[in-house]
């Protein structure tokens, strides 16, 4: 029997579209297919961000959980009764026509869900919140944007503290009730969807991470990069070794690991 441990479930990874060299790109940034694979123990899958072209119950029928990653694009105003507006661009539609239902699936399905930055706030968007914009400009918030900087590890660097909420799902994850993140975002959490719980908190009151209140299993977003520092910062660590185990756990429930002898 193959131990637990040691399976490498598969991971669904979403994808940005770039065009460049003449041709439409599927891609994710490096950083996260490796968090996934150091840090969650996972085999990384790309999925092209191709909306209802793809069959997405069949894809969650073969892996064992979905990744959602950070992008400087924004999900689009319009899928959160917002107008389309220049300081919210750029946009990705064809991203969001993929991101969107794949989280609704994923949580209908029980497949443990990992959602980073741009993830958390289509997972919100997904669930029927909204989103604000140009955080930095709100009165009494802080400016979340990253560092000016052509370097990335400046650009990702740790740098602000957000606290846990006590008894939630990340406090038991994290066994802290204030850590510090970095941060990368120009919009946040404006209305939490219903089925939404708040996890952390920046101290300007941005939501910085959520959990899925009945979901099944492991679900949960968060607005900073857990995945750049997975190997060296111990929250970050930690979650990923999170999704990991759940992911595992569901590939043992689905008699994956019997095959796998
Ligand atoms: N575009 C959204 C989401 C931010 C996000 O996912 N950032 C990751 C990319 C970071 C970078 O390379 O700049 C927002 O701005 O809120």
């Amino acid at each position: 029997m193959t131990d637990l441990k040691s399976f490498s479930p598969l991971v669904a990874v979403a994808a940005d579209v770039r065009d460049f060299e003449g041709y439409r790109w599927h891609a994710a940034p490096e950083t996260y297919v490796k968090a996934a694979l150091t840090g969650a123990g996972a085999i990384p899958v790309i999925v092209p961000s191709l909306g209802d072209a793809l069959d997405i119950d069949a894809l969650l029928e073969r892996v064992d959980g979905v990744l959602i990653t950070g992008s400087r694009s924004n999900v689009h105003p319009t899928l959160y009764g917002a107008s389309a507006d220049p300081r919210t661009e750029p946009y990705d539609p064809a991203r969001d026509s993929t991101t969107l239902p794949l989280i609704r699936a994923a949580l209908r399905h029980g497949v443990p869900l990992l959602a980073i930055c741009r993830g958390q706030q289509e997972l919100n968007v997904a669930l029927g919140g909204t989103l604000i914009s140009e955080v930095q400009d709100l009165p009494g918030r802080d400016d979340h944007r990253s560092p000016v900087s052509e370097v990335q590890a400046e650009r990702f660097a740790i740098r602000h503290p957000v606290r846990i909420v006590a008894d939630g799902c990340f406090a038991r994850i994290l066994e802290r009730d204030e850590i510090d993140v970095n941060s990368l975002h120009r919009q946040a959490i404006g209305e939490l969807a219903e089925g939404l719980v708040v996890e952390a908190v920046a101290a300007d009151g941005t939501i910085e991470a959520v959990s899925v209140r009945d979901a099944p299993g492991f679900a949960v977003g968060v607005q900073w990069h857990p995945e750049y520092w997975v190997s060296t910062d111990a929250p970050s660590g930690r979650l990923f070794r999170a999704f990991g185990e759940a992911m595992r756990a569901r590939a043992a429930s689905r008699g994956l690991l019997a095959a796998a002898e």
